[in-house]
């Protein structure tokens, strides 16, 4: 049988003492204790000893236990304040009134008549007010008063004995030779051939390590930085703006009629603040009451810009798309924008009411419909969605418009954004004639569907072991 000088140094020891603690043997053996215990396991594997775990919990005062213990639990030093009675209204005054009139009631000490504390002559120690001075010694019922109260905390710890096996005794007593091991060689021990006479510790290749969690980006940043990673590869810039947005920009000049529900109270985030109107407004104004000068109709009806004047926060990042187009009138612009949008959802595991979006634009003279698919399709691709397709879609501000799906095994197609090329009645306020491309895709529904996660909620406050046991995979699915 192999041992290692530390398994024979210890199984010596417990030869002398039969069982043994990790910290007392630590000190004989100037170890740490968890060494000693490693050792153990390593010895009881092989049926020299046995390691027995025992898991106590130790209750310790909290600061305002402490203070109790000196001053009084609030309800002796309210009892303490007052002769045999007193009106309600004057314990008030007294700091601990509020939860000492309550443990006061609770144990009997006083009675409550016509507005008067009256006490009952029975105001022996409580199991609480005892329990302070020794809280280990508490009852389980007390226990749970202790802690609710703020008292003690509870610590667990854990403590291992190591014993030696009549195996173990047989060995040691057969005796043990103790050689010096060497578990790392140096560079000169290499060179010079030393190695050879040295006495080498065996490892067990075959047993994992102990794992260890080093810091790392969290998987959905990672997924984030991935799709950002894909777009600038793709040849576009990036995009930021502001998460306050006017109306304006939110959903005026994306030819949103202003009684649009999406505008409603329950959809949309709105602010207190106003927004000046950008220069140009009065074409979007023309627009959505006559089509200005194009074909368009319109809306018709008056465009109210106190309404478009008002502020949100951004139901989607389409409002920087137009913005920048406003900015950006000629050919080419391709540009992207992974941000976060609000809405008024109620929350449950497949929506909150804020999420990511990934926007995308595509301005050149020569650009159509099948350019659009091909990016999407593109994108989904070197996201790790192999099977792509389009379903048609409706937004006021494209047309055609189309609902990107993706195929995930076991759900399904599944649906996850817009796309379209903007409208004239979008682009040409702002004097551009060539088509632009647009879609809003989803970024917490691709991360969900790649990790496997049936909660949203689960991406933003996110279990420490998920986090822990995510694989940092780049470029691949996650
Ligand atoms: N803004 C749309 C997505 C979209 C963007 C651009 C063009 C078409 C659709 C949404 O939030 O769902």
């Amino acid at each position: 049988m192999q041992l290692t000088l530390n398994e024979k140094r210890l199984l010596l020891e417990l030869e002398k003492t039969g069982t043994t603690t990790p910290e007392e043997m630590g000190s004989i053996l100037s170890r740490p204790a968890e060494s000693v215990v490693q050792y153990g396991g390593l010895l009881s594997q092989k049926g020299l000893a046995t390691v027995e775990r025992n898991v106590t919990t130790t209750l310790s005062l909290t600061e305002e236990g402490s203070r109790y213990l000196i001053e009084g639990l609030p309800e002796r030093q309210l009892y303490d304040s007052f002769g045999d009675s007193s009106s309600i209204a004057d314990l008030n005054a007294h700091p601990h009134a509020k939860i000492g009139l309550g443990w006061m009631k609770r144990l009997g000490w006083v009675k409550i008549e016509a507005g008067n504390v009256i006490k009952t002559g029975d105001a022996a120690p409580s199991p609480i007010e005892t329990s302070l001075k020794n809280p280990d010694a508490a009852s389980s019922e007390v226990r749970k008063d202790l802690l609710k109260r703020g008292l003690v905390t509870e610590e667990e710890s854990v403590r291992y004995t190591i014993t030696i096996t009549n195996e173990g005794k047989k060995l040691a007593a057969a005796g043990i030779t103790l050689i010096e091991e060497t578990g790392t060689l140096t560079a000169d021990q290499i060179s010079s051939g030393a190695w050879k006479e040295l006495s080498l510790r065996r490892y067990d290749i075959t047993k994992l390590p102990r794992p260890v969690w080093p810091g790392k980006i969290h998987p959905y940043q990672r997924m984030i930085d991935e799709m950002r990673r894909i777009l600038l590869d793709m040849g576009f810039t990036e995009l930021h703006g502001s998460i306050i947005q006017g109306a304006f920009w939110n959903f005026d000049a994306l030819f949103q009629p202003q009684d649009h529900p999406a505008r409603e109270m329950q959809d949309t985030f709105h602010l207190a603040g106003k927004q000046d109107l950008p220069g140009g407004w009065e074409k979007v104004r023309d627009m959505h009451e006559s089509g200005g000068d194009t074909s368009s109709t319109g809306w018709g009806g008056k465009w109210d810009p106190e309404k478009a004047k008002a502020t949100v926060l951004r139901t989607h990042t389409t409002s920087l798309s137009i913005q920048h187009l406003a900015g950006h009138q000629n050919p080419p612009v391709k540009a992207f924008c992974i941000g976060r949008v609000y809405r008024r959802e109620a929350i449950d595991p497949t929506h909150l009411p804020e999420f990511e979006q990934l926007e995308g634009i595509v301005m050149d003279s020569n650009v159509n419909f099948r350019n659009l698919l091909g990016f999407l399709k593109e994108f989904y691709v070197r996201m790790g969605f192999e099977s792509v397709r389009f379903r048609p879609g409706y937004f006021p501000y494209t047309e055609p418009s189309v609902e990107p799906e993706v195929y995930i095994e076991d759900l399904g197609w599944v649906e996850l954004g817009g796309a379209g090329i903007f409208r004239e009645e979008v682009t040409s306020p702002w004097g551009i004639n060539c088509p632009v491309l647009a879609w809003g895709l989803g970024v917490s529904r691709v991360a969900m569907l790649r990790m496997g996660l049936t909660d949203l909620r689960e991406l933003y406050q996110s279990d420490i072991d998920w986090v822990r046991r995510m694989p940092v995979v780049h470029g691949g699915r996650c």
